[in-house]
């Protein structure tokens, strides 16, 4: 009964769905990744037009760059607009040979307030820095990664928001991770849920947890079909 109380909570714009539906309050649902790892889904966290109001602020107001990383010690443009926001007095981020000058949270009131949404929907989450992704069309993504920087602790949660074009987000399991059996046909192992795939919605957010960053990686891969921008917020907690 506690766990479904809690549910209820985080619908924060939709208080008037239907609590029997498959999936719980809002569609949540949870998925058991296996040895500690979770990932939290509510496809309808923010309401539909609230969510379109977020994604016409950030689409203009933010300063999006799209940034040359390092990729194997060779430049690469970060295929897809990028910006970075964090709490005063935090470590500096340093990912692929590339350190995001970080904006105010104070600078950007919506993000202020997306934040306080997912920190009352997530007791016991505290997230004072944001990386956004801006996916301006189906050439856009981010490639198979796991977000284990050092300075996110060692067991790091991401809540993940979504505006605008739904996109795939898969999950598979780190190949060293996988469990391999001597003779086992592939067909076989596929059955043993080595990847998952989300289609992110407008307003949705998606939660990993535990080990998901130690034993999984994650992308959004290109999709020739998705002919319009989406926008991604990942808040994330430095230690
Ligand atoms: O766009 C997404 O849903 C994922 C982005 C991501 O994985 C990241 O920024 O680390
Ligand atoms: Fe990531």
């Amino acid at each position: 009964m506690m766990g479904q109380l809690k549910l209820i909570s985080r619908g924060v714009e939709n208080p008037n769905c239907n609590p029997s539906e498959e999936g719980g309050v809002n569609g949540e649902k949870l998925t058991d990744l296996g040895n500690g790892s979770h990932v939290v889904y509510i496809p309808r966290f923010l309401g539909y037009d609230k969510s379109w109001e977020y994604f016409n602020y950030l689409d203009k107001h933010i300063p999006w760059t799209r940034p040359t990383i390092r990729v194997f010690g060779k430049p690469f443009l970060q295929p897809r607009d990028v910006c970075y926001i964090a709490s005063k007095g935090l470590k500096e981020l340093s990912y692929s040979g590339y350190k995001p000058d970080a904006y105010s949270w104070e600078d950007f009131p919506p993000l202020e307030e997306i934040l306080d949404k997912v920190h009352k929907a997530f007791p016991g989450s505290h997230f004072n820095s944001l990386l956004l992704n801006r996916y301006k069309g189906g050439n856009d993504y981010v490639g198979w990664h796991a977000d284990d920087e050092k300075l996110y602790g060692s067991n790091p949660e991401i809540a993940s928001i979504s505006f605008g074009c739904e996109r795939d987000f898969i999950l598979k399991k780190k190949p060293n991770k996988r469990c391999k059996v001597e003779g086992e046909s592939p067909s076989k192992r596929a059955k043993k849920n080595d990847s998952y795939t989300f289609k992110l919605k407008h307003g949705s957010v998606l939660v990993m947890r535990g080990n998901t960053q130690h034993d999984w990686l994650h992308s959004v891969p290109k999709r020739a079909k998705a002919d319009s921008a989406r926008i991604n917020l990942t808040f994330r907690r430095i230690m």
